[in-house]
């Protein structure tokens, strides 16, 4: 018998969240409730480094439609870190904050196969590689498999919903619904926001 109490894992999804929609929440819940992971946090990107000619609505804005999303989910978090930090948002900063902020937490870092292809082009990615456990969920189009040289990252086999935000603005602007693509919530402050509608 182990003495050692097992230390809280939580799971990062970042994101521009432009806006959050179905697919993000199915995922982030799935690997809350069906993993070793205590909690998921959300961590809102106002720049993403391969983001930086899309337009994004402003971070305030997006990090209200997450809190809409999750209300009343103790397992998720909407977390805005990023936006005190320099931009664009290279996720090593905001790891080694969050790892100076909560020394008594595992961080996972939760990536779609589409990101992992991507990974090796990211500031710092041998660091990230060496420091962080990473759970990848296929996405369509890209590897399922998982690097066998590194044995931090998992394959989880999360259920996953082929939508993408930018269907969900692109929806919007030609003026068709978007119920269930996002939660009814966020579905409501998009509406009465605004956003996105010509
Ligand atoms: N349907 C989905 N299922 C699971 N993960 C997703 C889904 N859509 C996006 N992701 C992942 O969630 C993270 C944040 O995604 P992001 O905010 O960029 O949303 P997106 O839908 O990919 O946006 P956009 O269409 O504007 O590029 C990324 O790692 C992305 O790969
Ligand atoms: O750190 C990097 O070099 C890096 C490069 C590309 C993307 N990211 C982060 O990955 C997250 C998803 O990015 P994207 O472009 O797929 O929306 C977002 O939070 C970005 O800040 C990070």
């Amino acid at each position: 018998m182990s003495l050692t109490a097992a230390r809280t894992r939580v799971g990062l999804l970042f994101g521009s969240f432009n806006p959050i929609h179905t697919g993000h929440l199915i995922l982030a819940q799935y690997m809350a409730t069906h993993t070793d992971l205590t909690e998921v946090w959300l961590v809102v990107s106002p720049q993403s480094p391969y983001k930086v000619n899309q337009e994004l609505l402003p971070e305030q804005d997006r990090l209200s439609l997450v809190a809409a999303a999750i209300a009343g989910n103790h397992l998720l978090r909407a977390i805005d870190l990023e936006f005190q930090l320099p931009k664009p948002n290279f996720t090593i900063t905001t790891l080694d904050v969050l790892k100076r902020q909560h020394p008594e937490l595992d961080f996972v870092l939760l990536m779609g196969g589409d990101n992992l292809v991507g990974l090796a082009g990211w500031k710092d990615s041998a660091r990230i590689q060496q420091e962080f456990d990473i759970y990848v969920y296929p996405r369509p189009g890209s590897v399922t498999s998982p690097d066998t040289h590194n044995s931090r990252v998992q394959l989880v086999q999360a259920p996953l919903l082929d939508i993408s935000a930018t269907f969900v603005r692109n929806s919007i602007q030609a003026g068709k619904s978007i119920r269930y693509l996002v939660p009814e919530a966020v579905e409501n402050q998009i509406v009465a926001q605004g956003y996105w509608q010509k």
